[in-house]
């Protein structure tokens, strides 16, 4: 009977969030209407609006980063407020000339007529954010929308309850439900918004909910970046500066306890360095987060956002040494309080899942190699990556790695940073994603690039028919000389 009352209870739950999805989206319209005519004033004021809220809601991110999944501040600060302040920052100074028509030189069979492209607003807009970086990845996409012109409703992730009701308190504050509109709420909800016409979805999360979205794209023709995720591999060559990798690497891998999209998911170590690295590897964890036995009580680590995808990384390591993998370091597990230790594992044999799944967890595969190309086509056999590393001071290293695999981003003795790169394009590429967000490339997402031509002299008119034998001639002249 309960279980009959409960089922009751949820669809009409859904009816009502599909209503009321159905009713602010269709408010939306007469305001992206409206912003289609919006100027540069109009927008900066914005998201000027929007940083001024993130900064004085400060104290609450830091908690919800915290009650979520046990951030430190620091981190939260540094991976949640600040690119969101440089985001907005970005499009407050560049916005007028990224609004700017762009002319264009006209080409030979455009003699006489003045091109340029407009940029206008997509118009009503979804943006889908996942947990891991909920502010960031919510209110980054937001700044690039707003700069563009366009009303937009956000699905945060369910999995961080507190830093979406912060998002919520944020959003109130600053827009009307018209202009920026919030739905909180499970997969069910991101699905009932995935069946209105939006002009275009930017959607962060994994490549197999990736597929789900743009299906129903598909469904209204509507376009899509989609930011993806995948195994990012690191190289690590016998000529690399060790000290400077293993420290950077850690970095990347054990900020947010590896729940980062782009931290190096596994790393290749030539084998001559291997024991040195390592080495190096203990030490660059043990100034970051204490002796192995004191890094559990670590304020710098952070938690699994939850229990489901704790014992996840607990099955990708138990598989791992079940099959003979060796942990160097870490291993310690205590699904309950969602605590994995920062752990390096060696020897881990290719058929392990650990070395197919992406792992999203501090777990880091170190795999020795001693031929480059056998690297090169391990990388080449998996799916596209969204990041890929090279540690080395060889040239010829580095441009062989660089010319013979591809990735959405890549980083040279350096990882993670291309995200906060504001002038490159932040993106992945097939299974790690479709489109760029990021400063410029995100407004451009959000933008239609809409091509104008304005006749001057009317060459045209040399075409028209009735085709005579000069007509000919002319079309012959133009496909010699085009
Ligand atoms: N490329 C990037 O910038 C980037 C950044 C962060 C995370 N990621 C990737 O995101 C993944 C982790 O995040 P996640 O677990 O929140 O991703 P996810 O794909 O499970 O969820 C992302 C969002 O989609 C919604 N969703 C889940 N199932 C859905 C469904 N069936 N239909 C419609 N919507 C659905 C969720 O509610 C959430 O808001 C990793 O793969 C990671 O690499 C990528």
């Amino acid at each position: 009977m309960n279980a009959i009352v409960n089922e009751a209870t949820a669809e009409l739950e859904c009816d009502q969030i599909k209503s009321e999805i159905q009713r602010v989206f269709e408010q939306q319209r007469a305001t992206a209407l409206h912003l289609r005519q919006s100027g540069k004033a109009e927008r900066v004021a914005k998201i000027r609006k929007l940083k001024a809220a993130v900064l004085a809601n400060r104290e609450a991110i830091i908690a919800a980063g915290f009650a979520d999944f046990g951030k430190p501040a620091a981190e939260v600060e540094l991976t949640e407020i600040l690119p969101v302040i440089a985001e907005a920052n970005d499009a407050i100074r560049k916005l007028g000339s990224w609004m700017k028509p762009k002319k264009v030189w006209p080409s030979r069979l455009s003699v006489g007529t003045q091109g340029y492209t407009q940029y206008e607003p997509k118009g009503r807009v979804l943006i889908v954010a996942p947990w891991n970086y909920p502010v960031n990845l919510s209110l980054g996409p937001l700044v690039s929308a707003l700069a563009a012109g366009n009303a937009v409703i956000i699905k945060p992730s369910e999995m961080t309850p507190h830093a979406s009701a912060v998002i919520d308190k944020i959003l109130r504050e600053v827009f009307a439900e018209d202009e920026v509109a919030l739905f909180e709420g499970p997969a069910s909800v991101a699905q009932a918004l995935l069946e209105l016409p939006f002009d275009h979805i930017f959607f962060t999360g994994s490549p197999a909910v990736g597929k789900i979205v743009m299906a129903a794209a598909a469904k209204h023709l509507t376009s899509v970046t989609l930011e993806l995720g995948g195994k990012s591999p690191t190289i690590v060559d016998d000529t690399a500066d060790l000290a400077a990798a293993a420290r950077n690497i850690l970095w990347a891998k054990f900020t947010n306890n590896g729940q980062t999209c782009i931290a190096p998911d596994h790393v290749y170590v030539h084998a001559s360095v291997k024991d040195a690295f390592l080495q190096h590897c203990i030490a660059a964890l043990e100034d970051a987060y204490g002796k192995e036995a004191e890094q559990a009580e670590s304020p710098f680590l952070a938690r699994i956002v939850n229990e489901r995808h704790a014992e996840r990384v607990k099955v990708l390591l138990d598989d791992a040494k079940a099959r003979g993998a060796r942990v160097v370091t870490g291993g310690q597990v205590d699904t309950g309080l969602r605590y994995i230790a920062p752990t390096l594992i060696d020897d881990i044999p290719d058929d392990a899942k650990i070395m197919s799944e992406e792992i999203f967890g501090p777990l880091l595969p170190i795999i020795s190699f001693t031929d480059l190309d056998t690297v090169i086509a391990r990388i080449n056999a998996d799916p596209k990556p969204l990041a890929l590393y090279v540690w080395s001071r060889k040239q010829a290293n580095i441009d062989k790695i660089m010319q013979q695999t591809t990735s959405g981003g890549a980083c040279i003795n350096h990882c993670v940073v291309q995200f906060l790169h504001g002038n490159l394009p932040f993106g992945g590429v097939n299974n790690s994603g479709i489109g760029s967000g990021h400063g410029h490339y995100g407004f451009l997402a959000f933008s239609h690039e809409r091509a104008v031509v304005r006749g001057r002299i009317m060459l045209a008119k040399m075409f028209y028919p009735p085709y005579t034998a000069t007509t000919r001639k002319l079309i012959s002249l133009f496909i010699k000389t085009v």
